[in-house]
């Protein structure tokens, strides 16, 4: 295990003087029990609250805009890039996904999807896509390249984080998931993998190939198993409430380098979430522990997040209290953990190498049975 310097007194993050702070909900403490209306889920569809962008970059790239580098990640349908324009020199990270694959996972629906929310959502916790094409093979997304590697890396480097580190990456995430949650998306693949760091070490969500736009409830079983919520499993509808349950497993793995229910065996993961027996370690703060308490519980009607007050419950806990948080989403704050990278060269030092294959892209003659399926891209 490799020892990692953080900065843990992030002086810009905290309140010096919590009297200071317009977020100090002094009844905070109470807020679980103030609030505990379980927010029913409207049964009419509601109209779409993603910003209404005309902006299309359909057509507006191909793969000729780019040389291709290296590969920055692989996932089940294809792999990242990094990639340089090569009209302004600049870094990107392209997405491919083999259509073939795509289509025999029954994920054409969750493509579209990424695509449409990743062209729309604007946040600066949130990773920003540019544009997308495809060939009768792939389809591709231009995305920004985030230097400073997947928060994953810098856990399983560290271990787990101090407690002051594991709130300030929890913090900016909360901001992110509420973000989505007020535009009626559901991120539903919170883990550390999705989660990047940028040059400056604030964290960009990537991967948005289960996000979906879910006005009430859903069905679908999809995530990550040691992260899905135990209504997931159990296949009944669920909401954004699913995400709340995972941030509570992340933060849960962040202090502790390992996550409540995991097991080598995923159908045993799905039974410890059912059961929900959750031992915490010994040295945990007494304030973590009633958010966690709060957040992994099967019980809806006292998971926080899902409550009357929203996310606004999550930022007024008080592990919560000393956060700034209009100055963290201006990211006018320090961050612990600055990645050791050189910016503007397409640094990938914080990334994994993958075996290079060879690849099947700009072929843009013969038969593409999925052509109608990838309308937009
Ligand atoms: N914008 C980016 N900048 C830098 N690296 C990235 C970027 N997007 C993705 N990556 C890297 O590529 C990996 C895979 O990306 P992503 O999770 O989006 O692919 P995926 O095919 O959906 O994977 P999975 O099947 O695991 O869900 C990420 O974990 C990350 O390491």
């Amino acid at each position: 295990m490799i020892q990692v310097q953080y900065d843990q007194n992030l002086q810009n993050l905290y309140h010096q003087n919590n009297n200071d702070n317009p977020n100090n909900n002094t009844n905070a403490s109470n807020n679980n029990n103030n609030n505990n209306t379980l927010i029913i889920p409207s049964p009419n569809i509601i109209q779409s609250k993603l910003p209404k962008k005309i902006t299309t970059t359909k057509g507006k790239y191909s793969l000729t805009d780019f040389q291709i580098l290296r590969t920055l990640g692989t996932g089940s349908f294809g792999r990242v890039h990094l990639v340089r324009s090569v009209h302004n020199g600049r870094f990107y990270a392209m997405k491919v996904l083999k259509k073939a694959q795509v289509h025999k996972m029954k994920q054409v629906e969750h493509t579209n999807d990424e695509r449409r929310m990743l062209k729309l959502v604007e946040h600066p916790f949130i990773i920003r896509m540019w544009g997308t094409f495809q060939d009768i093979r792939n389809v591709f997304m231009i995305m920004d390249y985030i230097e400073g590697g997947e928060l994953f890396s810098l856990l399983r480097k560290s271990g787990r984080f101090p407690n002051p580190v594991a709130k300030f990456y929890a913090a900016e995430v909360c901001l992110a998931l509420e973000y989505l949650h007020d535009h009626n998306i559901i991120y539903r693949d919170l883990k550390p993998e999705n989660i990047l760091l940028d040059k400056n070490g604030h964290i960009k969500l990537t991967d948005f190939g289960f996000a979906k736009e879910v006005p009430d409830v859903t069905y679908t079983l999809c995530g990550t198993p040691d992260y899905i919520a135990p209504e997931v499993v159990a296949t009944k509808a669920y909401n954004k409430s699913v995400d709340w349950w995972s941030f509570g497993i992340l933060i849960f793995e962040m202090l502790a380098g390992f996550t409540p229910f995991c097991n080598p065996n995923p159908m045993k993961t799905y039974e410890n979430i059912l059961a929900g027996n959750v031992i915490y370690p010994s040295d945990f703060h007494a304030d973590v522990l009633n958010l966690l308490k709060n957040l992994i519980t099967a019980d809806l009607s006292i998971r926080l997040g899902n409550l009357q007050g929203g996310s606004q419950d999550v930022k007024n806990h008080p592990w919560f209290s000393e956060v700034i948080w209009e100055r963290l989403l201006n990211r006018d704050i320090e961050t612990p953990y600055e990645p050791p990278i050189q910016s503007g060269i397409g640094d990938t030092s914080q990334f994994d190498r993958y075996p290079e294959e060879d690849l099947d892209y700009g072929i843009y003659q013969g038969e593409d049975p999925y052509a109608s399926l990838f309308d937009e891209f």
